[in-house]
């Protein structure tokens, strides 16, 4: 088993190595693989229900796709919409364009409702998809480290049921040993992870 290294080790290792070697011609072949591998799951969904997702940017597995097959479905979908708070918002399909996949996630007014997390428990929602640097087999999440996630999570009452699916999307050589990112209190786990390849896999805490 890899030893445990520090959280902005890894992030460093992992962003050069994202930033070395994941070119623009394989982000969009990536972009398909990802929608085919979550499509399964958004046709498991009825119209008006809820899905939270994210809007990718330069080196992250790419989400375009992915949401406006989401948006096509007739699903809502909600994103973040504060790089620095943990607030979400309701992403009208009219508003959806490739211009908004930047590393300044819109502000409102370009999504239709903001929310913080305990709102976003109400809405009931199925799954989310959530960028991770990278996640062990024990379902540790590494993110960028401002605990944007961990905190906006925190607050969606995930403990009791119906709890969404949590996935998060990394690189296929970003899926590590059980044991190999340092676990902290406050980390939410996730539940299954999905790569820029199309995996789909569960992640198992034991
Ligand atoms: N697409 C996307 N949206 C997201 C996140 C994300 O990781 N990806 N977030 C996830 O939390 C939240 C925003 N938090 C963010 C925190 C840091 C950076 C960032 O680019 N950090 C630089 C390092 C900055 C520095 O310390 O100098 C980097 O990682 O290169 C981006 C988003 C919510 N929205
Ligand atoms: N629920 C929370 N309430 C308050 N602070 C939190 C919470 N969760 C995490 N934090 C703080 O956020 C900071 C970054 O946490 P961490 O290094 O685990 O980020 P990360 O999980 O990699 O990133 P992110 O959650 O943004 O994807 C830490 O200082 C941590 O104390």
């Amino acid at each position: 088993m890899d030893s445990v290294i520090s959280k902005p080790a890894l992030r460093k290792k992992f962003l050069d190595r994202r930033r070395l070697t994941f070119s623009p011609a394989q982000r969009i072949q990536a972009e398909s693989q990802v929608l085919a591998a979550a499509r399964p799951l958004l046709d498991s969904l009825k119209p008006g229900e809820v899905v939270a997702s994210y809007l990718s940017f330069d080196t992250e597995v790419p989400t375009f796709l992915l949401n406006e097959a989401i948006l096509d479905s007739g699903l809502k979908l909600v994103v973040p919409c504060d790089l620095e708070q943990p607030r979400w918002g309701q992403l009208d399909p009219v508003q959806h364009t490739r211009a908004l996949y930047r590393r300044f996630n819109p502000h409102p007014p370009l999504l239709s409702k903001e929310m913080h997390g305990n709102d976003l428990a109400k809405l009931g929602l199925k799954f989310i998809f959530l960028p991770a640097l990278a996640v062990d087999r024990t379902q540790v999440r590494l993110g960028r480290g401002a605990g944007w996630y961990d905190q906006a999570l925190a607050h969606c009452n995930l403990t009791s049921p119906p709890r969404p699916q949590l996935i998060a999307l990394t690189h296929d050589w970003e899926v590590l040993q059980a044991g190999t990112l340092p676990h902290e209190p406050h980390d939410q786990l996730v539940d299954q992870v999905l790569t820029s390849s199309g995996r789909l896999q569960k992640l198992d805490s034991e």
